[in-house]
C-alpha cells in the first residue's frame, strides 16, 4: 500500500490544524489539550499514544464534532467540522450495546438511526457480522457475548454506513491480553479489506506499532504531540512475525523511551 507524500493535505481525510481546548467548570479552567496539528492522509492508521489525562479523547471528540475547539480547528475531507459529524464511525472504551436487542438488531440501530435504506443496511450488516467472525451469533443478545465479541459489534455497528474515517478510543482496553491480540490482527485485517483511516487511542505500544502506519506519540496534559513514528511494516501483519521485527521493536522501543513510566508495560 503506498500513501500520498506528507505535504499533499489537499488529499487529507482529516486535518487537525492549531486545536487546542481548554474546559471551564466551577472549578476552574483546565487545558485539555494543547496546540496539536495533526494530518491523517487516506488510508492511514494513525495510533494515537500519551499518559493518562493528556488530552487524547479530548482530541477524538473534536475531530468528530463532539467538543468545540478553543483555538484552530479540524477540517474532515477538506470541509470544516462545526458539529457532530455523522459521516464518520467511533468505537468507545464500551461497546455500548442495547441489551434487549440481538447481536444484528444492535448493527441495525445505526441505519435507523441514519434513515439508511433497509436493503442496503441489512446486506452490510450481514457482510460485517462475516467479516468479524460473528456467523452464528446474529440472534444471540449482548449477554450471551464475550466482550470480544460484544466490541466487534459495536465495531460492526461503527463501519456500518462505510464511513472514510474511524475513530477509536481505547476500544480494547477493558479485553484480556489474548483477546486483545486477537482483536487487533482482526482490526488490522478489517482495516485493509475497508480502506478506512483510522484513528486509535491507545495506551498499549505495542498495540499502537503493530496496527498502525503512523504512531503520535503525546505530551503530558496539556497534551501535544511531541513525537511521530512512520511504522516501516507491510499493511498485512502476522502478529508473532511483527512482535520480533526490527522496525517493530525500534519504533516501540522509542515510544515508551519517550512516554518513560506513564504507560504500563505490555
Ligand atoms: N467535559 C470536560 N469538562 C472538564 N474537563 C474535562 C472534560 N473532558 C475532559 N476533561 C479534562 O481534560 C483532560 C484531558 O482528558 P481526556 O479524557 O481527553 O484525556 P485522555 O488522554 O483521553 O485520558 P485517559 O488516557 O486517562 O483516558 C483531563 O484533565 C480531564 O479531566
Amino acid at each position: 500500500m503506498s500513501y500520498p507524500t506528507m505535504n499533499d493535505t489537499s488529499l487529507a481525510s482529516v486535518e487537525v490544524a492549531g486545536l487546542s481546548i481548554e474546559f471551564s467548570s466551577k472549578r476552574g479552567d483546565v487545558q485539555a489539550l494543547g496546540e496539536v496539528d495533526l494530518t491523517a492522509r487516506p488510508g492511514e492508521f494513525i495510533a494515537i499514544v500519551g499518559p493518562s489525562g493528556c488530552g487524547k479523547s479530548t482530541l477524538l471528540k473534536a475531530i468528530a464534532g463532539l467538543t468545540a475547539p478553543t483555538t484552530g480547528g479540524v477540517t474532515l475531507h477538506g470541509e470544516p467540522v462545526r458539529g457532530p459529524r455523522q459521516d464518520i464511525g467511533f468505537v468507545f472504551q464500551r461497546p455500548a450495546l442495547l441489551e434487549w436487542r440481538s447481536v444484528r438488531g444492535n448493527i441495525l440501530l445505526q441505519a435507523e438511526m441514519r434513515g439508511m435504506d433497509r436493503a442496503t443496511a441489512r446486506q452490510r450488516c450481514e457482510q460485517l457480522i462475516e467479516m468479524t467472525s460473528l456467523t452464528g451469533f446474529e440472534n444471540a443478545l449482548p449477554h450471551e457475548l464475550s466482550g470480544g465479541m460484544q466490541q466487534r459489534v459495536a465495531l460492526c455497528r461503527a463501519l456500518l454506513h462505510q464511513p472514510d474515517v474511524l475513530l477509536m478510543d481505547e476500544p480494547f482496553g477493558a479485553l484480556d491480553a489474548l483477546t486483545r491480540e486477537r482483536m487487533n490482527v482482526e482490526l488490522n485485517r478489517i482495516w485493509r479489506e475497508t480502506g478506512t483511516t483510522v484513528l486509535l487511542v491507545t495506551h498499549s505500544v505495542a498495540e499502537a506499532v503493530y496496527l498502525a502506519t503512523r504512531v503520535v506519540v503525546m505530551s503530558p496534559r496539556p497534551g501535544r504531540i511531541i513525537e511521530e513514528f512512520d511504522v516501516q511494516l507491510p499493511a498485512e501483519r502476522v502478529y508473532a512475525d511483527v512482535m520480533q521485527d526490527e522496525a517493530f521493536i525500534e519504533v516501540a522501543a522509542r515510544a515508551r523511551e519517550l512516554l518513560g513510566v506513564e504507560v504500563a508495560a505490555d
